[in-house]
C-alpha cells in the first residue's frame, strides 16, 4: 500500500477563500480528492497548518510539522508520518485524477525515489510519488529555506515521466489542471 497525502494548507490568496472547500460536481474539492485517492492509498492524509476546516473529512488529519513552508513542508510532514514507504502527494486544487496514470506511475517506481510527470517541460511535483528515502533531502532543503519542491530533486533518483508516455494514460492531461481563481473553477464546468 501507499500513503495518500492531500496537500491542503495553502492560503488560497488568489481564490479569495479556501478553495479546498469549494464545491465542484456536487462535492467539495477536498472530499472529491480524498475519495479518489482512497481507491489506491491507505491511509489518506489531509496535510495542512490549520486542520479546523477539515474536521468532517473522511481522512487522517496531519498538521504540518514545520508551519508555513508551502507544499514542500506538506510533503515533508507526509513522509515523516507515512506508515508506508511511498507517498502519493496531490494538491487539493487539482480536481481530477485518472487512475490509469497513477497505475503507470506506480509501475515505474522501482529503483527510484520520485516518480513525477513532466508536462510542457515542467515537473508536476504536486501529482507525484515520493519514497521515504527523500525525507533527509527534503528536510535539508527546508532548512536551507527552499520553497520550490523540485529543489531537492537533484539529490535523489527521479523518474521523470515524459509527456508522450503519460499521455497514453491521460490523453488530455486532466490530472494537472488546477484551480487558482474562481474563474478557473468556472472554466472546469465546461470540461
Ligand atoms: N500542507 C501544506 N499545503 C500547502 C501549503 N502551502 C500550499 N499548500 C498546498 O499546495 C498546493 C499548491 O498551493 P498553491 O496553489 O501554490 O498555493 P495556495 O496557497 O493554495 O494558493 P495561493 O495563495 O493563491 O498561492 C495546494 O494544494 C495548497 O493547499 C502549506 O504550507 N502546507
Amino acid at each position: 500500500m501507499i500513503t495518500g497525502a492531500v496537500l491542503a494548507g495553502g492560503k488560497s490568496l488568489r481564490y479569495g477563500r479556501n478553495k479546498s472547500l469549494e464545491v465542484f460536481e456536487g462535492r467539495r474539492l477536498i472530499d472529491r480528492i480524498a475519495e479518489s485517492i482512497r481507491a489506491f492509498c491507505a491511509p489518506v492524509f489531509i496535510v495542512a497548518n490549520d486542520l479546523s476546516p477539515y474536521y468532517d473529512v473522511d481522512a487522517t488529519l496531519v498538521r504540518d510539522i514545520i508551519p508555513h513552508q508551502g507544499p514542500l513542508g506538506g510533503i515533508f510532514t507526509a513522509l515523516l508520518f507515512s506508515p508506508n514507504e511511498w507517498v502519493f502527494a496531490k494538491a487539493t486544487d487539482m480536481p481530477f485524477l485518472v487512475p490509469a496514470l497513477v497505475e503507470m506511475m506506480l509501475e515505474c517506481r522501482d529503483g527510484y525515489d520520485v516518480v513525477v510527470p513532466v508536462s510542457r517541460g515542467q515537473h508536476e511535483p504536486l501529482f507525484a510519488l515520493y519514497h521515504r528515502r527523500c525525507t533527509p533531502a527534503v528536510g535539508q532543503a527546508l532548512e536551507q529555506g527552499e520553497k520550490k519542491i523540485v529543489s531537492f530533486y537533484g539529490k535523489v533518483r527521479v523518474h521523470a515521466l515524459a509527456e508522450e508516455q503519460w499521455r497514453r494514460a491521460d490523453p488530455e492531461g486532466l490530472s494537472f489542471l488546477n484551480v487558482n481563481t474562481p474563474e478557473d473553477m468556472e472554466k472546469l464546468k465546461w470540461i
